[in-house]
């Protein structure tokens, strides 16, 4: 079976939020006093998160991406991702996480059959990294990340690279890949809590490559399936590739293929879209046939792109840890 939205695009990616609690505060994904948390019995059960992806895999999805929050504080995410990975037509099980935990968990995350990790780093800086985490080791991410490639996990690291901030240390990140087999992408802030500054933060991709030209040689490499949002290249000799994610000024929404769906259950068309649907009634029902109507609803309703350029049609300012990235 196969999930195809009204503009044609294959819809085959499921980014499956299972918490929406985290250890770290960045600034770019929540307000500086948190966000009013799910109760524990807003938030679904392992059960029902199981149940929304075997009904996605059946309807089509291919691929999940478990996030959060961050996904690694949630209890009992280990067998959880162990039985998700035995969903019969799950093509890919991967993970973004912030790194904390994963000297203590990267291994047993192998074993359980997730397939690469994402690793969001925003600095190699103790300092400037705690700045944006509001808090965070920096040592415990390096270690966690030491960890992942120990047990043999194809890496990619997420830097939100913010003017002013940390766009300083691109050509620290890049250098990154020089001799490591890791890919360093690095992405736009988007404007998902629409802080005041949101535009001077900004740097735009093709800013990103232009400061890495003038140390480095580079060319694209060719695209393939798990090239995801990002345009990637590889600095000449170099281990690694490196990517650009420009959400905002060269929108990849033309190549949209995924949905999305959050702890508490809402189905989610588009990043930055209200468009939504409430599993709910569906899972506390065990309704297996609604809810595959649920998730073609939510496909058949996706809007062609973002429009965050717009002024007049903006979306509600929302927290990233609430829906997933
Ligand atoms: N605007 C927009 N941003 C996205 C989308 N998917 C992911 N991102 C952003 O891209 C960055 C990287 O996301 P990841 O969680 O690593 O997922 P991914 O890029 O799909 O991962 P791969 O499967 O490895 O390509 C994060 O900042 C996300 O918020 C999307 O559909 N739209
Ligand atoms: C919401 S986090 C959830 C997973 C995990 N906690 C982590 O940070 O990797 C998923 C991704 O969203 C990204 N993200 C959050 N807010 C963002 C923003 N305003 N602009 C760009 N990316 C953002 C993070 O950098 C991370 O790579
Ligand atoms: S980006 Fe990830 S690690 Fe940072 S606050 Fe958001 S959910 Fe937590
Ligand atoms: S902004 Fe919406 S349509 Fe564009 S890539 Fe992201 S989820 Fe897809």
């Amino acid at each position: 079976m196969e999930l195809t939205d009204t503009f044609g695009r294959t819809i085959n990616y499921l980014r499956l939020s299972v918490t929406d609690r985290c250890n770290m505060r960045c600034v770019y994904c929540m307000p500086a006093d948190g966000i009013p948390l799910l109760t524990h019995n807003d938030i679904l059960s392992y059960e029902e998160l199981l149940l929304v992806a075997k009904t996605a895999v059946a309807s089509g999805i291919e691929k999940i991406r478990v996030t959060g929050g961050e996904p690694l504080v949630r209890k009992g995410i280990v067998p959880f991702l162990t039985r998700l990975a035995a969903i019969p037509g799950l093509r890919q099980l991967v993970l973004t996480t912030n790194g904390l935990y994963l000297a203590e968990m990267a291994e047993s995350l192998r074993q359980a059959g997730v397939q690469r990790l994402n690793i969001s780093l925003d600095s190699l800086q103790p300092e400037t990294f705690a700045g944006i985490t509001r808090g965070a080791d920096l040592h415990r991410v390096m270690a966690g990340i030491a960890a992942a490639e120990q047990a043999g996990f194809p890496l990619k690291i997420n830097v939100v690279v913010m003017r002013g901030v940390n766009d300083g240390e691109i050509l620290d990140f890049a250098a990154m890949t020089l001799d490591r087999p890791l890919t360093v992408r690095f992405i736009e802030y988007m404007p998902a809590i629409r802080a005041d500054n949101w535009e001077d933060l900004i740097v735009p991709g093709e800013t990103i490559l232009d400061r890495i030209g003038n140390r480095f040689r580079f060319s694209p490499m060719e695209r393939d399936a798990s090239a995801g949002p990002a345009r990637t290249f590889r600095i000449d000799g170099a281990a690694g590739t490196i990517g650009v994610i420009t959400p905002v000024s060269g929108h990849f929404c033309d190549e949209c293929n995924r949905i999305r769906v959050t702890a508490s259950g809402r189905a989610r068309s588009c990043l930055f879209s209200d468009i939504g649907y409430d599993l709910k009634p569906f899972l506390a029902a065990g309704d297996e046939s609604g809810l595959a109507v649920a998730l073609h609803d939510i496909v058949a309703r996706k809007p062609g792109r973002h429009s965050l350029e717009s002024a007049e049609q903006q979306h509600t300012p929302f927290a990233m840890s609430a829906i997933g990235g």
